[in-house]
């Protein structure tokens, strides 16, 4: 039988919504039973039954799909107008509930429709739901049924929530049809001219959004891996190697010296997925351009791509079953993002595959995952670890036996209601298929959870203590970046910005022969002490850190050595040499201001290699040289990408 940790802590974390089911099932026979089943896809059915009998797989807009509408004027009437009560107390969900109501009960050509619509649009924006926000402001718009005086406030709360999200160029669109309308409004002329000032500075607002945010996105990947490639896996240097050690199991280990700077990874995502909200992305796969001016998918309206090339390919890769849905599935509890980004997943290689060959490659893995050898774990049949096999990423290491019976119990749950809106709405999935399906959304949805955790890190930030969380920039999932180990002492870092779609990874430290090539998967000794960073390992990332700095309780920044004495020095003959040029380090930092540390790189480079081998560590300058390293890797890229335009 599995041995799933009992560590229930973990839920009230950072998992929203897992009440939704708990509250309505008997947690208590869920953890029972849950743990004797012994195959993923006897778990998925299992949950997806409990859910069915406790009538939780309703969608609670069934009627959108239904053709039969009714309407009844009166009760639609009050509902709405209790809606309005709750909004003007400020009680915005239940105004939403209200609203929601109302759109049940009414039919869709009136104006009563239009009306709720719209007012829950308003609802939306004060819960911070933009996306539902723009969703029922489009569709009251479009109905015809909207009082025309009032269209202009609909723009205008269209160009608001677009803003917020980032979509400053449709927010402009939408600002200029609000000025359009204005004349239809019920308004004195002075009103209409003190509200037409408000909405142009509103418009300037933007433009200065879109001209800080033009950048260019579309450049080629300049660096080169150290050595070249490797021969078994590609997207890493030919310097290294794969091995096993008894408490991280698979590593990546240098077979030459490698330098500070030295490429040693260069990978592309799998999959990628929603940026953080106020940033516009192109959201197909292949893409994911920022872009001022993405173009809406003109049925869903809640995702963007840069051009209709996009648009088509991604409708290919399956947002034309996700599209009618794509509203539910982000109301789906639990990480949205990542909700949204398995769905996607999924949608592309289902698609790519068919039924069929699918189910019987995610089968065969789930059957025969316990025998899989891990030193082989992800690669092809001639011996072949590549970014752009399915296998590569669906059989990624979760650690999934160290997860809690809640996350897994809650993991199953989601995927069963992914699969209840996706056959809601036409996709056809024989009965014997389902079991196959729900475990494998289950098995890619923890997958990405436990990337999001690890490697989606904002390289600028991630050495401040106060953010224990991963700041997740952009969820996407590299393969080959996540055979890569965490230490709380990085010898490697991303370099370039997080919205590079491709991800090099380079050396900040020496990295003599034989050494584990490790990153950061959110935490530094120099800002938290062994206990914190035990903690934050154990419950955020389900493993024991077993790096140097835990092993050996290295002291954080305020406690190391900051001058060199005959305790830190390795080697006396080469103390003067070593202590005149901390003094000149020491006259660099006050200087040189950071921004220009990435022009420096060559010189950081060798006073971090002199004291690599001359003091013993930690040791407060070479923790600061480090760090400048790890932060002019960052700038430098960029630099670079500026220089070609
Ligand atoms: C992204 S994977 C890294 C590759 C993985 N070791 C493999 O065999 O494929 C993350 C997993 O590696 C292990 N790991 C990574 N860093 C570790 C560390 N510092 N101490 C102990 N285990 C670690 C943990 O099991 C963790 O869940």
């Amino acid at each position: 039988m599995t041995n799933y940790s009992p560590n229930m802590c973990d839920m009230t974390l950072e998992y929203d919504g897992f009440d939704i089911y708990s509250y309505r099932v008997n947690m208590a026979n869920v953890r029972a039973e849950l743990p004797k089943l012994k195959s993923a896809n006897g778990r998925f059915m299992f949950t997806r039954d409990l859910l069915l009998k406790r009538n939780i797989l309703i969608t609670p807009f069934d009627s959108f799909y239904e053709d039969d509408e009714y309407d009844h004027p009166d009760t639609s009437t009050s509902y709405r107008q209790n809606g309005n009560v709750f909004f003007k107390d400020k009680l915005y969900v239940k105004a939403i509930e209200m609203y929601t109501k109302c759109l049940k009960d009414c039919q869709k050509n009136t104006e009563c429709y239009a009306l709720a619509q719209a007012n829950r649009s308003a609802a939306y924006f004060h819960t911070g739901e933009y996306g539902h926000c723009l969703n029922d402001a489009f569709s009251a718009l479009e109905s015809k049924n909207y009082p025309s005086n009032l269209a202009y406030k609909l723009y205008m709360r269209m160009g608001h929530a677009e803003r917020i999200l980032g979509f400053v160029e449709q927010a402009k669109d939408s600002y200029a049809l609000c000025l359009e309308r204005l004349d239809e409004a019920d308004m004195s002329a002075e009103s209409k001219l003190k509200f037409r000032a408000e909405v142009e500075k509103l418009v300037t607002v933007c433009e200065k959004q879109s001209t800080e945010r033009k950048r260019p996105m579309d450049t080629p990947c300049l660096e080169q891996l150290v050595g070249g490639r490797n021969e078994n896996i590609p997207a890493l240097s030919a310097f290294v190697e794969l091995k096993m050690s008894e408490n991280m199991g698979r590593g990546v280990y240098a077979t030459r010296d490698i330098n500070p700077g030295d490429v040693v990874a260069i990978d592309e995502p799998y999959i990628c997925g929603p940026f953080t909200e106020s940033v516009g992305v192109c959201k197909y796969n292949g893409c994911m351009k920022i872009n001022s001016a993405l173009i809406q998918c003109p049925k869903c309206k809640m995702v963007s791509y840069c051009n209709k090339d996009c648009m088509n390919k991604d409708d290919k890769d399956g947002h034309h079953l996700e599209c009618p849905i794509i509203f539910f599935i982000r109301t789906i509890p639990g990480i949205s993002k990542i909700n949204e980004l398995a769905m996607k997943w999924f949608l592309k290689d289902y698609l790519k595959m068919g039924l069929k060959k699918y189910c019987s490659i995610v089968n065969n893995y789930n059957f025969s995952e316990s025998k899989i050898d891990p030193m082989t774990r992800g690669f092809d049949e001639i011996g072949q670890y590549k970014s752009d096999n399915f296998l590569t990423s669906y059989s990624l290491d979760i650690s999934v036996n160290k997860r809690s019976i809640d996350v897994l119990f809650f993991f199953n749950c989601i995927a069963a209601h992914m699969l209840h809106y996706l056959m809601h709405s036409g996709f056809r999935l024989p009965e014997c298929y389902i079991g196959t399906v729900g475990a494998s959304l289950v098995q890619i949805l923890t997958v990405l959870d436990s990337s999001y955790r690890k490697l989606n890190l904002d390289p600028l930030s991630y050495r401040r203590s106060d953010i224990l969380l991963s700041r997740s920039m952009a969820l996407t999932l590299y393969p080959t970046i996540s055979l890569f180990n965490h230490s709380c002492d990085a010898n490697i870092s991303p370099s370039g910005n997080m919205f590079n779609r491709i991800r090099v990874m380079k050396a900040i430290q020496p990295i003599p022969k034989g050494t584990q090539l490790c990153c950061t998967y959110g935490i530094m000794f120099i800002a938290l002490n062994k206990n914190e960073r035990q903690r934050f390992c154990n419950i955020r990332l389900n493993f024991e850190c077993y790096c140097e700095p835990c092993i050996k309780n290295w002291p954080t920044y305020n406690y190391i050595p900051n001058r060199l004495s005959t305790l830190n020095i390795l080697n006396s003959s080469m103390a003067d040499t070593v202590s005149s040029e901390c003094k000149k380090f020491a006259e660099f930092t006050n200087l040189v201001e950071p921004k220009d540390h990435c022009h420096h790189l060559n010189y950081l480079y060798s006073f971090i290699k002199l004291l690599y081998t001359n003091v013993k560590r930690p040791f407060s300058l070479y923790e600061d040289c480090l760090e400048m390293i790890s932060n002019a890797h960052c700038i430098s890229t960029d630099v670079k990408i500026m220089n070609l335009l």
